[in-house]
């Protein structure tokens, strides 16, 4: 099979111009795994980075351990044929650093205008093409390939419109140096499609070949994707962009980023123009980095494309537990209230224990009391045979807003027993959630903080409403979410859970289901009832034996992955799954005749001393 060569390459220059105006720092380990994914959604030209400065550019400081690291090495072999990652360098010093790292192609930049030759790089443009002139030659004779760019090439935030003449220099002057090809930088973002137009003919009849061009256009007028489109009829057919529109420029205030890889990828795919990328792969990188950075994808089809893939997983979601309950089960489960103390309600249907907060007025935040009677109404369902499944919900707005903080019943800020006294209270409960051998199901109708969110992850799963949402809140306070950290952490990971807890803000419902941190959303109440309903009929099919030691061998892997313990605690359930008075006798007799097994009538049926082993 030949490898078709794509139609239009694209410069990704995300890791690079995207993250480089980024004030908050942006952690190496996520920079690398943003390059990872890039290569991954099949970009073949990616910019890895600057060699600059960390004074002038402070988040681009860790260049050298983004270049040093072995997944960057990596793309330095000779294997990589083909594939281009270029790494913008300044001066000789840079290109020195560059170099000794393994890199096979810098890239040089100046401007057009001195205004912005002045503020950028502190000289003249006549100064800056020399520089980049040296930078070029002495990257030439180390082996290394050189791309130029040229800035401002419609307008200066200074000196206002730029001379075609001035671009013309500029471009010569760059591939005179050695150039490979010269980017055409709209640094403001101001061109539209009659600009992108007039500059290429001019250059073009001025001598400068087409296949020498790239484009670069910043979106702040919203016009990039339009002036890609016209550079293309021109003939131009190298792209820089920017996952997720990632970018700006310090010298024009509200300067949108770079026009969005995803935007471009969509167009050329749309008018049957190849880019070798995986669209999908590279929406899913667009919307994952924008998230890393708490800030809003730019990229108009990213979004689109995300919301779309999202409602699709939705919609099949929700069609397998209607269809589910709608096949087999049309009205909504029975549930029989048991009782009804302080705050909670609780309910059963078959081998079901629902539990429900109910202090709506206050949120259904956690009490002394409610903490209480959660504790040992989990633990008497840990122990009772006839229980398979413990859920856990709540009536009104909220699903839980966590520790009580009641101007008269609070226990913080008190200190001392009260101190531990609350501490044995949330440590108690949540660990009989979680070390329950039952299957424990969280269903949240509604937001969560706090201990709330703690109450959710201390399940084994979660299914929550549209309008539901985690947040971490507690830093908010001047708290932390101490006693829930041990199951929020193990569920959520350690860079998310580190940034819920640092930035307090609210997951919400379509994030959480994104990251696979709920099993379904549901758009209203009505349709979560449905969406428990499938869970808990489909649940019937699976054997409490079997899913308590399926829990066990999850705590086993976590606790205690690769050591003796897993060895042994494996060959413990073996043995057990194994035994003759198991419940795997009587699965495989059943799978053996025929029959499909109904658990929750077997374990009702031992109730009423119907079943035998
Ligand atoms: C939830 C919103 C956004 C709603 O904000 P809103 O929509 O504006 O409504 P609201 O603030 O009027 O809240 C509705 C009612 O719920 C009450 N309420 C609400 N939360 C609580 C609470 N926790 N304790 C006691 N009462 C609470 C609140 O006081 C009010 O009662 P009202 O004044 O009408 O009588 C807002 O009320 C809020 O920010 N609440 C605080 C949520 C929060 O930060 N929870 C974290 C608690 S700390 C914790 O859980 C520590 C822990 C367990 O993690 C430590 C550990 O892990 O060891």
């Amino acid at each position: 099979m030949t490898i078709q060569t794509p139609q239009v390459r694209i410069v990704e220059v995300g890791p690079r111009d995207g993250l480089q105006n980024i004030r908050e720092k942006v952690p190496t380990q996520t920079k690398l795994e943003l390059i990872r994914r890039l290569r991954d959604a099949g970009l073949r030209t990616i910019e890895l980075t600057s060699v600059v400065s960390p004074r002038a550019i402070p988040q681009l400081a860790d260049c050298r351990e983004v270049l040093g690291h072995s997944s960057v090495k990596a793309l330095f072999q000779p294997d990589q044929a083909g594939l281009r990652f270029p790494v913008l360098v300044p001066n000789v010093k840079g290109l020195e650093i560059a170099v000794n790292h393994g890199v096979k192609e810098v890239a040089v930049f100046i401007s057009a205008t001195e205004g912005f030759s002045k503020a950028n790089i502190n000289c003249s443009v006549e100064q800056g093409i020399a520089r980049a002139g040296e930078v070029a030659g002495l990257a030439r004779k180390a082996g290394v390939a050189v791309r130029g760019y040229v800035s401002c090439i419609f307008r200066d935030p200074f000196d206002g419109p730029t001379p075609e003449a001035a671009v013309l220099r500029c471009v010569t002057s760059l591939l005179a140096a050695g150039c490979y090809e010269v980017s055409l930088g709209d640094t403001l973002g101001v061109g539209s499609p009659s600009n992108v137009h007039t500059l290429i003919q001019y250059l073009t009849s001025h001598g400068v070949p087409i296949d020498k061009l790239a484009g670069h256009f910043h979106d702040t007028y919203g016009q990039a994707v339009a002036n890609v489109w016209e550079a293309y009829t021109c003939g131009m057919r190298v792209f820089d962009s920017s996952v997720g529109g990632l970018g700006g420029c310090p010298f024009a205030p509200g300067a949108k980023g770079n026009v969005a890889s995803e935007d471009l990828v969509y167009m050329f795919h749309n008018a049957g123009i190849s880019t070798g990328v995986d669209l999908a792969k590279l929406v899913e990188t667009g919307e994952w980095i924008s998230r890393q950075l708490s800030q809003s994808n730019s990229s108009r089809a990213g979004k689109a494309l995300s919301i779309k893939t999202r409602s699709q997983t939705q919609t099949n979601t929700n069609a397998k537990s209607t269809t589910n309950s709608n096949s087999k089960h049309p009205t909504p489960l029975k549930w029989t209230l048991v009782s009804s103390p302080e705050g909670l309600q609780i309910h059963r249907n078959a081998t079901n224990l629902k539990i429900t907060l109910n202090r709506p007025k206050n949120g259904n935040a956690l009490t002394s009391s409610m903490l209480t009677t959660l504790t040992s109404t989990i633990q008497s369902a840990n122990s009772d045979p006839f229980t398979s499944r413990i859920i856990i919900t709540a009536t009104g707005r909220f699903f839980c807003t966590g520790m009580d903080l009641g101007r008269d019943t609070s226990p913080v800020a008190q200190g001392g027993s009260a101190s531990d006294a609350q501490f044995a209270r949330l440590t108690s409960l949540f660990e009989v959630l979680d070390t329950s051998p039952k299957v424990t199901i969280a269903v949240m109708n509604g937001p969560a903080f706090g201990g709330g969110v703690g109450l959710a992850f201390a399940c084994d799963m979660r299914l929550c409403a549209a309008g539901a949402a985690c947040t971490l809140s507690e830093v908010k306070l001047g708290l932390a979410p101490a006693t829930i950290s041990k199951y929020v952490v193990r569920e959520l990971g350690v860079a998310f859970s580190r940034e819920a807890m640092l930035s307090a803000r609210a997951v919400g419902a379509e994030e959480l289901l994104a990251r696979g941190l709920v099993s379904g959303v549901a758009k209203d109440g009505d349709e979560l009832v449905g969406l428990l309903d499938g869970l808990l009929i489909r649940l019937k099919a699976c054997s409490p034996g079997g899913s308590r030691m399926s829990k066990e061998l999850v705590r086993l892997a976590w606790m205690h992955g690769g050591r003796e313990e897993q060895v042994e605690g494996i060959k413990g359930v073996f043995d057990e799954m194994m035994r003759p008075d198991a419940e795997g006798a009587v699965g495989l007799r059943e799978f053996q005749a025929g029959r499909k097994m109904d658990w929750d009538a077997f374990v009702l049926g031992q109730a009423e001393g119907k079943a035998k082993l």
